[in-house]
């Protein structure tokens, strides 16, 4: 795995609306994410949670009733790797698909 420089990994996120990188902890990304209610943001990361089981790969994250604030990055490459970028795809076609419910 490699570890992507925070220019790639901006142009990759170009097409993730409101994901964004930092330059903090050699880097992350991340995106604030709104839901109508605790139950579909408790939706949301019970999804997301049991795809990152499957691929050994784990959001940090914060919820507060239908708020959710996630954080990828890749502790092996200590920055951002297309395992994040491929999170953050997943976490907005799960997003994506709770929101037209
Ligand atoms: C030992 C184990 O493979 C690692 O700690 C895995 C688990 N989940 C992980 N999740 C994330 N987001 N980044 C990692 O580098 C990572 N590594």
């Amino acid at each position: 795995m490699t570890r992507l420089d925070i220019s790639r990994a901006a142009e990759l996120l170009a097409d993730l609306p409101g994901w964004r990188c930092e330059d903090v902890r050699g880097g992350v990304i991340k995106r604030e994410l709104v839901f109508a209610d605790f139950a579909q943001a408790f939706g949301f990361m019970t999804q997301l949670a049991l795809a990152a089981e499957k691929r050994n790969h784990h959001p940090e994250w914060f919820n507060v009733y239908n708020r959710v604030d996630i954080t990828l990055t890749t502790h092996d490459v200590d920055g951002i790797s297309m395992r994040d970028i491929e999170m953050a795809r997943l976490a907005e076609r799960i997003h994506q698909a709770l929101s037209a419910s």
